[in-house]
């Protein structure tokens, strides 16, 4: 598939780790300053995490250190902050360094590389480096590639066009370049788009089948996307909700890449599939979530979208904000949030008494959960089952049959009798909850017994 590998450079000391230094420019001032619910030292040790996540980096060492104004500037920090870097990096024996912001210039790239001579990470880096780790479906290799193209684009142009004298390895994109070098630019990366476009509507198309082929009900289940910050719970509550047994929780970022699909019987008899799919997370390059737009497709077009928040994280809020702003941009509505969506607070068995106070305001129409203990389980399947009735416009329908009447057989061997009959001499009334299209179907099959009534 001619892979391409911009973040991994790092795959070129396979036998050894990178020792990094984790660095959180916390703007001072200025328009760039940071939302006041999003902490310097939540967000470091976020970082912190992104990089441990990944099996070839270790954080050594890690900083707030501040920047005035804005981080988009050529020379993110003035001279004494740089020396004291330097310094923090010597100290440590860091092998690279990791600047904690969504994408850094290929400009800043190069100044720093200059400073400090080791590898210098950002956070797209470092992210399409663990979606590249944990990738093991084509349609997500598919989509990663894609994401990358915009990336690749704007530092192999400032390449070429000679604003730059860095060599190629230090923007990450050494392999592209040597693809690339001496062809047109964008006819090259046009292309490549289009075959990845193709391969993936192709990857998509087949992945899809396989899921649904199992599932005896799978164009008339109701669709629940499971939505949610990273290493909220999202895989644990699928699990939890259908008995998956391939489904593995686990304590890293971006455990879940790829949206798998798995069934459960809802109280009323719907047959429901839950989605278990990737994470969000906050500033990146929206691109880097919206490429996973194939992945994603499915939560637009959700009967139900269930959004879990890890409320035990004291950034809970903040990252509620990063998820809807992402959904958002995946083209969900808002009125689509305010009527599909259940809001669903999980990971209460664990001592949030430190918190801060925002937590306290969690609204009081947002349901709480432990994927751990079960805890609120009953009442999140209550909330679950209605708002799939609202939602696929089901309605109960009471049918009074006697009891010789094919109707019976068939509503048994379609799966509609949750509740047992009550029986009233030679009759049985049956109260069934049925969809639009299953009510026309139920009327065009039994037409001519209701003529005969
Ligand atoms: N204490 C506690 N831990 C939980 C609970 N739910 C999930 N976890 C743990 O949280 C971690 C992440 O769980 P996952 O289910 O993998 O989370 P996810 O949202 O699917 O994560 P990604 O796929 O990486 O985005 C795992 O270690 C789980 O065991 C809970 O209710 N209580
Ligand atoms: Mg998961």
């Amino acid at each position: 598939m001619g892979r391409a590998d911009v973040a991994t450079t790092s795959s070129k000391f396979a036998n050894g780790q990178w020792s990094v230094l984790v660095v959180h420019p916390k703007v001072r001032w200025g328009s760039g300053s940071a939302s006041v619910l999003k902490q310097a030292d939540r967000q470091l040790e976020e970082a912190v995490a992104l990089v441990n996540n990944l099996p070839n980096m270790i954080a050594v060492d890690s900083l707030i250190m501040p920047v005035d104004y804005n981080t988009k500037r050529k020379s993110i920090w003035a001279a004494g902050n740089l020396e004291k870097l330097v310094a923090r990096r010597e100290t440590a024996r860091a092998t690279a360094l990791m600047v904690n912001v969504d994408v850094l210039s290929p400009a800043q790239q190069e100044e720093l590389f200059g400073i400090f001579e080791v590898p210098i990470f950002d956070r797209y880096n470092i992210v399409l480096s663990t979606f590249k780790e944990f990738a093991r479906t084509d349609e997500a290799r598919l989509q990663i590639s894609l994401a990358e193209i915009p990336y690749i684009k704007h530092r192999i142009h400032a390449l070429a066009s000679k604003r730059l004298h860095s060599r190629p390895e230090i923007l990450h994109v050494e392999q592209q370049y040597a693809e690339i070098e001496g062809g047109d630019l964008n006819e090259i990366l046009r292309k490549r788009e289009q075959d990845l476009r193709r391969d993936l509507k192709e990857a998509t198309r087949r992945a899809t089948e396989q899921q649904s082929g199992g599932s005896k009900h799978s164009s008339d289940a109701a669709v629940i996307a499971v939505v949610g910050y990273t290493n909220t719970g999202k895989t644990s509550l699928v699990k939890r909700l259908t008995g998956a047994e391939s489904l593995k929780p686990k304590d890293q970022l971006f455990a879940t890449l790829d949206t798998t699909r798995h069934v459960a019987k809802l109280p009323s008899g719907r047959s429901a599939v839950f989605t278990d799919t990737i994470g969000f997370l906050s500033d990146l390059p929206i691109h880097l979530i919206a490429a996973f737009e194939a992945t994603l497709a499915h939560v637009k077009s959700a009967d139900v979208i269930i959004h879990l928040r890890d409320v035990s994280n004291p950034d809970w809020k903040a990252q509620e904000e990063d998820v809807v702003a992402t959904l958002k941009s995946i083209g969900v509505a808002r009125e689509v949030m305010a009527e599909r969506m259940i809001t669903v607070d999980n990971k209460i068995d664990k001592d949030t008494s430190v918190d801060s106070p925002e937590s306290s305001l969690s609204e009081s129409s947002s349901i709480r959960i432990s994927c751990k203990t079960g805890d609120g389980m009953a009442e999140l399947i209550g909330v679950i089952n209605e708002k799939v009735s609202i939602a696929t416009k089901c309605k109960t329908i009471r049918l009074r049959l006697d009891v010789r009447s094919p109707v019976i057989e068939w509503l048994y061997h379609n799966e509609f009798v949750v509740v047992e009959p009550i029986s009233d001499g030679n009759m049985l009334i049956f109260d069934v909850v049925m969809n639009e299209s299953e009510i026309g179907r139920f009327r065009k099959k039994f037409a001519h017994l209701k003529r005969k009534n």
